[in-house]
């Protein structure tokens, strides 16, 4: 099916509906490896079912996320604003993006929370506990699918996992709330743009990432040549992208797929989305390993993760920032 949607007056845009690939991990792992693998070629993304993450760990996440953005704006804007970890409203980085949401990003490792940040769980007000327990939880069902897709690609088992586990792997967790439309009472303004984004168009720079939303839908795939696909919203599930960091290391095989989030237009509820960026240590060398480019010459030169960060921090949410790295 297809229905136009009006983005802008200049410009339609068409909705298609499709298949998003759902793969239960409770399946075989031979099975779950083939299966996520074709996802990763077709679409870059997929959800994951009897994912294992307990309901309670993500309920209370959830819980304290809406604590955080129901507080007044002098109380959330106290926290620091997100340049690069903190709380943000409407500006999506400080290159002149803007969406209709506000935002936190936590640091996610230990390690540069205690010795480089000024920025702490504690300093949001978020119970400690509620972070940490999810975070673990996300990073290993993170690192239980990069497993699978190694297995699925035939590379050693820990080849994109152990980038993830280390300790000093740069991974966040970034929580999006998209008010209802007609919310007044809320501390977050919403812009005068009439602009149905909540979130613009752009591919996620990590290795993968996990999105958790509540029951209220958004998110949308790009599916290329203007067409997008919603994603049905799904509490129980979660949602899988391929970050261009995993494209470079399958030398383009996985896309890197676009995504976009729609503006809330419902009147009496929010949404929340609770979003894990599985990130390499900023020195690791993000390189394809010669068993994924048999035949192929590379696409992409070797770069650091500190390198492709600063590159995409320096530049605009929608740009493909994979193509400064490619291989003429
Ligand atoms: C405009 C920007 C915001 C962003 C950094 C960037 O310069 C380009 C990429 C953006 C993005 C998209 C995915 C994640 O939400 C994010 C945290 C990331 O790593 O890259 C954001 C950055 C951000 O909001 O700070
Ligand atoms: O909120 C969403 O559904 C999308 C958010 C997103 O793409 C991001 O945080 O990078
Ligand atoms: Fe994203």
């Amino acid at each position: 099916m297809v229905v136009a949607t009006e983005i802008n007056p200049s410009r339609i845009e068409k909705i298609r509906e499709v298949e998003i690939p759902v793969i239960d991990l409770s399946l075989k792992k031979s099975k779950a490896a083939k299966l996520i693998v074709k996802a990763c070629e077709d679409y870059g993304f997929f959800k994951v079912i009897n994912h294992g993450v307990p309901h309670h760990i993500i309920k209370k996440m959830e819980d304290e996320g809406f604590d955080f953005f129901h507080k007044p704006l002098p109380d959330k804007i106290r926290v620091g604003s997100a340049n690069p970890f903190g709380y943000g409203s409407k500006n999506i980085g400080l290159s002149g993006d803007k969406g209709e949401l506000e935002y936190l990003i936590l640091q996610t490792n230990q390690d540069s929370i205690l010795n480089t940040s000024k920025f702490s769980y504690s300093c949001c007000g978020c119970d400690r506990c509620a972070v940490s327990c999810y975070v673990e939880c996300v990073r290993e069902l993170a690192c239980k699918i990069l497993e699978l897709i190694a297995k699925g690609l035939g590379v050693p088992r820990s080849f994109f996992s152990h980038l993830v586990r280390r300790f000093d792997s740069d991974s966040l967790l970034r929580l999006n709330h998209y008010p209802p439309v007609s919310d007044t009472s809320h501390s977050f303004q919403r812009g005068s743009s009439n602009s149905n984004i909540g979130f613009g168009e752009h591919s996620d720079p990590q290795i993968l990432t996990l999105l958790r939303s509540n029951g209220v839908a958004g998110l949308q795939i790009s599916l290329g040549n203007g067409n997008w696909a919603p994603v049905a919203p799904d509490p129980h599930a979660f949602c899988v992208n391929i970050g261009d960091v995993l494209q470079a290391m399958t030398n383009g095989r996985f896309v890197s797929v676009r995504h976009r989030a729609m503006a809330n237009t419902l009147p009496d509820r929010s949404r929340l989305s609770l979003v894990f960026f599985g990130a390499p240590p900023p020195q690791a060398i993000i390189t394809c390993p010669p068993q994924l480019l048999k035949q192929n010459e590379p696409r992409y030169r070797a770069f650091t993760w500190a390198e492709y960060k600063s590159h995409t921090y320096a530049h605009r949410l929608g740009e493909t920032r994979l193509d400064h790295f490619k291989i003429a």
